[in-house]
C-alpha cells in the first residue's frame, strides 16, 4: 500500500453490509488503481449477485425499523455524519485524489460539496410535510401524508466518488428509507470511508450498505430488478441509464436518473469577456473536463470569436498538468487509457474534417493517462465532437452570427442537463433562458452546482432532481387518507 494513503482507519478494504465489514462470498477481490501512476492502492471485494441479494434483504430488515424512527432522530444522526465528514475531509480527499485522479484542492472541494447534502437533508428530514384538505362532505376528513418509499438502490459514477453518493443517500436516509450503494469500480475507497463515518455517526446496521464490484452488470441487475427494491437512483452515462430503466420497468420501480450531458457555453457579442473567459476555464477544466456539467461546446459570436479563442488558448496552455497529489497541479489524469483514446479520437476526427488546433491536441508528454488542455477552432457540426460528451480537457469553439442560430446550435443534442451563456442584455437573458432546453442554466456564471438548487436534466440527461427542497420527494410516497363516517 503506497505510503501516501492516510494511515487512519478510513482506508477500508471490505464491503459494508448490515453493519459488518465483509468479504465477497466468493472471496474474490479486485485492485483499486491510482490513474496517475498505476499504483495499486488497495484491494476490495468483487461482489456478485448473491452478495447483493443478501445486502438487499438486510436493508429490507433494517427498513422495518428505520422507517419508524422519528424524523428528528434521523436528522440528528445525519448531522453527526456531516460533522464527521468535515472533520476527516483531508483524509477523505487524499483517498479520493488517489483513486480518481482529481487534484487535491478539487477533492477537498468535493468533500465539502458532498457533505453539504448530508447537512441539507439533516434539516429537510424534519420538513416532509403533508396536508389537511377541506373535505367535500361534512362527515369526512381528507389528509395527505408522506412516507418513505422503502429499500432503495444507488449506483454511482467515478468522477464524484463522494458527492454522487451523499446526493442520493442523504435524502433517502432522511426520509426513512434504507439504501444499498454500488460505487463505481474505480472509486470504492471513498464510498467505504463514508460507510465507516456513517457507522461512527450511529447509523444502524443495514441502513447504509456498500457493495463493491469490478463491473456493474451483475450487481446492477439485482439492484434494478430485486422485488424488495422499491426505487433505484442512478448517476452515470445515458447508455447505462437506459438499460437500468428497462430493467426497472418490470417491477415498476421509482427511478431517479442523472445521466450524460453536452453543455453549450454561448458567448454573445455583448458579454463581459473577462467573465466569459473565467467562466469558461472553471466550467471546462473542473475535474480535467470530466464532469457531466462541463462546458462541452463553446458557441461564440463571430465578432468576439478571435478574441475569445486566443485568450482561452493562452489560459489553457498555462494549466499545470500532473499528479493531483502534487502542489500546484491544476489538471490531473483522465480516469483510464480508454478515456484518453476516446478524447484523442474526437480531436483527430475534428482535425481530419478541417478543425484547427490552437493549443494542445494530443496526449500529454507525461504519458499514461494525461492529456494536453486543448482548444479547437474552424469546426463544423458534422464532427463527432459536436454531438458527443467529451469528458476531457478539450474546448471545441463553434461560431454563430444570430441569437436564433446560437439557440438552435445549443439545443441540437439529445442531452439537456446544463447550459451556460454570457450576455449583459437583460431582455436577451430572459429570451435565451426560456428557449434553452436544459434543466440547469448558468447565466454569466460557469459553476452553478449547490445543494440548495434542484440538480437534474431534461431529455436524455435524465429525470428527477437531486438536492434542494425537491430532492426529498424522490424518496417519499404521497398517501391520501379519506376518513369517513364521522359525526363531527
Ligand atoms: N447527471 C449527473 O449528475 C452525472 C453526474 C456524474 C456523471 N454523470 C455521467 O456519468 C458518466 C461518467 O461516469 P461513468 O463512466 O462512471 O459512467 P458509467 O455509466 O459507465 O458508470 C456509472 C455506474 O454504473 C455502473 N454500471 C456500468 N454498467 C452497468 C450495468 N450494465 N448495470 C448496472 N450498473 C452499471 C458502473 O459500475 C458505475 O458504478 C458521464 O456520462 C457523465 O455525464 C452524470
Ligand atoms: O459530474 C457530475 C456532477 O453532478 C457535477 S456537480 O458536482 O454536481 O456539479
Amino acid at each position: 500500500m503506497p505510503t501516501s494513503l492516510p494511515q487512519e482507519s478510513l482506508l477500508k478494504e471490505h464491503c459494508y453490509i448490515d453493519g459488518h465489514w465483509a468479504d465477497a462470498i466468493s472471496e474474490r477481490r479486485y485492485p483499486v488503481v491510482n490513474p496517475a501512476n498505476g499504483d495499486v492502492l488497495a484491494e476490495v471485494p468483487d461482489c456478485s449477485a448473491q452478495d447483493t441479494e443478501q445486502a438487499v434483504e438486510k436493508a429490507h430488515q433494517a427498513f422495518l425499523t428505520w422507517s419508524n424512527t422519528t424524523s428528528k432522530h434521523r436528522s440528528q444522526i445525519l448531522r453527526k455524519w456531516f460533522d464527521l465528514i468535515i472533520e476527516h475531509q483531508q483524509a477523505i480527499a487524499e483517498l479520493m485524489t488517489q483513486e480518481c485522479g482529481k487534484p487535491l484542492f478539487e477533492s477537498l472541494g468535493e468533500v465539502n460539496y458532498g457533505a453539504s447534502f448530508v447537512e441539507w437533508f439533516s434539516e429537510e428530514a424534519k420538513r416532509a410535510y403533508g396536508d389537511i384538505i377541506p373535505a367535500p362532505f361534512a362527515d369526512r376528513k381528507i389528509l395527505v401524508q408522506k412516507q418513505p418509499v422503502g429499500v432503495c438502490s444507488a449506483i454511482t459514477p467515478w468522477n464524484f466518488p463522494l458527492a454522487m453518493i451523499t446526493r442520493k443517500c442523504a435524502p433517502a436516509i432522511a426520509s426513512g428509507c434504507t439504501v444499498v450503494v454500488k460505487p463505481a469500480e474505480a472509486t470504492p475507497l471513498t464510498a467505504l470511508a463514508l460507510a465507516e463515518l456513517a457507522e461512527r455517526a450511529g447509523l444502524p446496521s443495514g441502513v447504509f450498505n456498500v457493495v463493491t464490484a469490478s463491473h456493474g452488470k451483475d450487481v446492477g441487475e439485482v439492484l434494478s430488478t430485486h422485488p424488495l427494491i422499491r426505487k433505484i437512483s442512478f448517476t452515470g452515462s445515458t447508455g447505462v441509464g437506459k438499460l437500468l430503466l428497462k430493467q426497472s420497468a418490470e417491477s415498476v420501480k421509482r427511478v431517479s436518473m442523472e445521466l450524460g450531458g453536452n453543455a453549450p457555453f454561448i458567448v454573445f457579442d455583448d458579454a463581459d469577456m473577462d467573465k466569459a473567459i473565467e467562466g469558461a476555464m472553471v466550467s471546462k477544466y473542473r475535474n480535467t473536463g470530466q464532469t457531466c456539467v462541463c462546458a462541452n461546446r463553446f458557441i461564440v459570436h463571430e465578432d468576439v470569436y478571435e478574441t475569445f479563442t486566443q485568450r482561452l488558448a493562452e489560459r489553457s496552455a498555462a494549466l499545470v498538468v500532473g499528479n493531483g497529489m502534487d502542489e500546484g497541479v491544476q489538471q490531473g489524469p483522465l480516469i483510464n487509457m480508454a478515456a484518453v483514446e476516446k478524447v484523442d479520437s474526437l480531436v483527430k476526427d475534428a482535425v481530419s474534417k478541417g478543425g484547427k488546433v490552437l493549443t494542445g491536441g494530443q496526449p500529454h508528454e507525461l504519458g499514461g493517462t494525461f492529456y494536453q488542455p486543448t482548444v479547437l477552432t474552424q469546426l463544423s457540426r458534422d464532427m463527432k465532437i459536436a454531438q458527443e460528451e467529451i469528458f476531457g480537457p478539450v474546448c471545441p469553439v463553434f461560431k454563430f452570427r444570430t441569437e436564433e442560430e446560437a439557440i438552435e446550435i445549443a439545443n441540437d443534442t439529445p442531452y439537456g442537463l446544463a447550459a451556460y451563456f454570457y450576455s449583459n442584455d437583460q431582455s436577451r437573458v430572459w429570451r435565451v433562458a426560456s428557449k434553452l432546453d436544459y434543466g440547469m442554466i448558468g447565466i454569466n456564471e460557469g459553476i452553478i452546482s449547490t445543494e440548495l438548487a434542484p440538480f437534474g436534466g431534461m431529455k436524455e440527461s435524465g429525470m428527477g432532481r437531486e438536492g434542494s427542497k425537491y430532492g426529498l420527494d424522490e424518496y417519499l410516497e404521497v398517501k391520501y387518507l379519506c376518513m369517513g363516517g364521522l359525526d363531527v
